[in-house]
């Protein structure tokens, strides 16, 4: 049988969930032939004939991005939106110098050490549209040996006539889309909210989670972050009985700073969010916290080595004051999907059952664990202060076909021998740090007792 499939095959198999992870050098075939793809294959003719396209991300190689696209889309107009400033922002620019084709846009970053950390993909093609959201930068190494997530949307047919209600799914896919988009107020996304309009998105059956700068008060506060999610949740989410006791999942590549304690904002308000269910009587207590952060080990013995720590940026800094967090973090473990040493850099967060055969729902999105991320209320919760540009999907299992949770598996036999089963990019249960042996690792202190994958110690600065 022919071992790479043609990209339009692999989409098909990979609906309705239309989830995948990245392709991952130096695995086993078996692990990259299914639900996984490589940026060229997203950018390739099999999904449509480019007409123009637009790149959200944080980290750009210009020249390499522009060699991702095919031959004959690479000159077709592309518009970059970035959060640089100043020097860097000129520096991002000078590399495209000599790419006619290539337009900018610098996202506002008013707040302090807010990031532009979206990484999503507007594809404009002579049939429709497709928007792609997903977690890596545009960079090599982010496609090479790392675990990423990437959701493809259906190609969505161009309308008569444009209209920012008319063509809308039921979870308000063109709504949310318009309104992320148009929360930039920059004048180069004019056109592509323009183009957004245009398009029926009535096949979307995923909820967009966004976040962008600010400090969101009235309606606008449940628009963006967790207070976004909690209302999706005690809309859409599973009924108060169906989760008792079930624990929240977070799995992410970075951590921002958490306050003094577990009450502060971890489980006093962001825990309460994820945990919202249908109805949204606030549960008396707050479910399991389970979180997923690569330990020291996990880096040394990775494919990547302990450069994989590079993109792992959890500093000693922030870290040495909430040790009270890692009595929470859970190994990285995909035996199932081939990446136990394909560094996570994908964010993850889910509401599994205890026999880890369900979740009620799963999110993936761009964000991490940090307030900048997903927001912090202030004012005696009368405004949600945000920091940095993020967006996400959330599957709800109401959205494809009548039912309450998802099966799930991150076993790729399973997967692939079963329809409408949902694929983890990691293994349940989850796998215990080994106590009094592992850490969190820590991407600016030395590590020179054991050797990485590649015989190289690490010692930063
Ligand atoms: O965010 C915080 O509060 C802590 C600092 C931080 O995590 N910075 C950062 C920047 C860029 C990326 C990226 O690769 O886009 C990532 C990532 O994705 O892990 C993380």
């Amino acid at each position: 049988i022919s071992k790479s499939r043609g990209v339009s095959e692999l989409y098909k198999h990979a609906q309705p969930f239309s989830f995948f992870l990245t392709k991952v050098a130096g695995i086993a075939d078996k692990y990259n032939s299914t639900l996984a793809l490589d940026i060229k294959d997203i950018l390739s003719a099999d999904m449509g004939n480019l007409v123009a396209s637009c790149q959200f991300n944080y980290m750009f190689d210009i020249p390499w991005l522009i060699q991702q696209y095919p031959k004959e889309f690479r000159s077709k107009p592309l518009l970059i939106v970035h959060g640089e400033q100043g020097p860097s922002k000129t520096e991002l620019e000078a590399e495209a110098i000599d790419y006619k084709n290539i337009r900018f846009c610098q996202a506002k970053l008013e707040m302090m050490y807010g990031t532009h950390h979206t990484k999503m993909m507007l594809l404009q093609y002579d049939t429709g549209m497709r928007v792609v959201i997903h977690t890596s930068n545009l960079i090599k190494q982010d496609w090479h040996q790392k675990t990423q997530g990437i959701w493809i949307s259906p190609l969505f047919p161009k309308m008569a006539k444009p209209s920012a209600t008319e063509g809308d799914s039921l979870t308000y896919f063109k709504k949310n889309l318009l309104e992320y988009v148009s929360a930039y107020k920059a004048y180069q996304l004019k056109d592509w909210i323009n183009n957004i309009s245009e398009h029926d998105m009535s096949a979307a059956r995923v909820v967009i989670i966004g976040s962008v700068p600010g400090r969101h008060t009235g309606d606008q506060m449940r628009s963006w972050g967790h207070l976004k999610l909690k209302r999706v949740l005690q809309q859409h989410g599973p009924s108060n009985t169906a989760v008792t006791k079930w624990p929240v999942i977070g799995q992410f590549s970075s951590v921002g700073s958490m306050g003094a304690n577990k009450e502060a904002w971890l489980c006093g308000e962001w825990l309460q969010s994820l945990s919202a269910v249908n109805g949204g009587t606030t549960l008396p207590s707050v479910p399991p916290l389970q979180l997923v952060f690569p330990t020291k080990d996990n880096v040394r013995c990775s494919l990547e080595g302990f450069p994989a720590g590079g993109s792992i940026p959890y500093s000693i800094n922030v870290a040495k004051k909430q040790m009270f967090l890692h009595d929470f973090f859970h190994q990285w473990r995909s035996e199932g999907q081939g990446r136990s040493r394909a560094m996570p850099h994908i964010k993850t967060y889910l509401r599994p059952s205890p026999d880890s055969q369900k979740t009620a729902w799963f999110l993936v999105t761009s964000a991490n664990l940090s307030k900048a991320a997903w927001g912090a209320l202030e004012k005696k919760g009368t405004q949600l202060m945000i920091r940095s540009y993020e967006i996400g999907v959330l599957f709800l299992p109401k959205f494809f076909g009548d039912k309450e949770l998802f099966d799930v598996s991150s076993n790729l036999e399973l997967l692939k021998s079963s329809t409408n089963v949902f694929p983890l990019p990691f293994d349940l249960p989850l796998t215990d740090y080994v106590k009094g042996k592992d850490r969190p690792w820590l991407w600016d202190i030395p590590y020179m007792d054991l050797p990485d994958t590649n015989g190289n110690i690490w010692c930063p600065r």
